[in-house]
């Protein structure tokens, strides 16, 4: 679903450049659960940038089921950012005078899916995120880990191929973090592929597969036995 071959990244500021990504390689197949871990500046929200088609690499290549992503025009990169990819934040980025209903409807607005079906599909999605009696709510009715919901929920309504999501339980306690986890487990169980950044050494052992980044490489890329949020009791 991802492959990534030799990926570098300098950010210029005047006449210093600073080397954030220094030779990054990995793949990821349909149907994974990864997370990218490291401590602060070590290039996680570079690189999740980058595998979100929301800035471009300088050398390298990315592709994303099976296509080249480099030297799109804007257009075609949106194209293939909406089509390809849902994102879900760490501040759940929801509008705060729509409601949950209209929040997970929105791109599917932008998607030109007209309303009826836009509305099925969003109670649908808010349905499986177990937000359904909470459609007419707006986000500042709704605690964290629901808001979280509503934002998963809203990243599945176009059925994206890679869900990427942003250190997704970083404002959230402990307890609602495993619960979200756990709702994330179950759409990976389902067959969705999904990367999360995380600094969370527990919230990492709930994906399958851990990716280390230090200064800009990967110093360790393994396989872990999925922790469930059952077992955090
Ligand atoms: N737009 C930018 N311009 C200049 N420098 C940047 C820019 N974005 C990030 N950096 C620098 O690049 C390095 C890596 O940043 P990045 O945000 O990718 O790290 P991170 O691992 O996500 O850190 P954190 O966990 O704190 O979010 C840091 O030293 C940061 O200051």
């Amino acid at each position: 679903m991802i492959q990534i071959k030799d990926l570098h990244k300098s950010y210029h500021m005047g006449s210093n450049s600073l080397h954030v990504l220094k030779g990054i390689n990995f793949d990821v197949k349909e149907g994974e659960l990864v997370s990218i871990m490291g401590s602060s500046g070590s290039g996680k929200s570079t690189l999740l940038n980058i595998l979100g088609m929301l800035d471009e690499a300088d050398e390298g290549q990315y592709i994303l089921d099976n296509v080249p992503i480099k030297n799109l025009n804007e257009k075609i990169a949106a194209k293939y950012r909406n089509e390809f990819l849902g994102f879900i934040f760490q501040s759940f980025n929801l509008i705060n005078y729509k409601s949950a209903l209209d929040n997970v409807s929105m791109p599917l607005y932008y998607k030109g899916i007209k309303r009826k079906e836009r509305t099925e599909r969003a109670m649908h999605y808010l349905e499986k995120v177990g937000l359904a009696e909470w459609s007419h709510h707006l986000p500042s009715e709704l605690s964290g880990g629901q808001k979280q919901r509503v934002a998963i929920a809203r990243a599945l309504a176009s059925d994206p191929k890679v869900l990427l999501a942003d250190e997704p339980t970083g404002a959230l306690d402990t307890k609602t973090s495993y619960e979200v986890m756990e709702l994330i487990q179950g759409i990976n169980d389902e067959g969705k592929t999904i990367l999360v950044v995380t600094h969370e050494d527990d919230i990492a052992h709930m994906t399958k597969r851990i990716v280390n980044l230090k200064d800009g490489l990967i110093i360790d890329d393994s396989t872990v036995k999925q922790v469930r949020a059952s077992e955090h009791v």
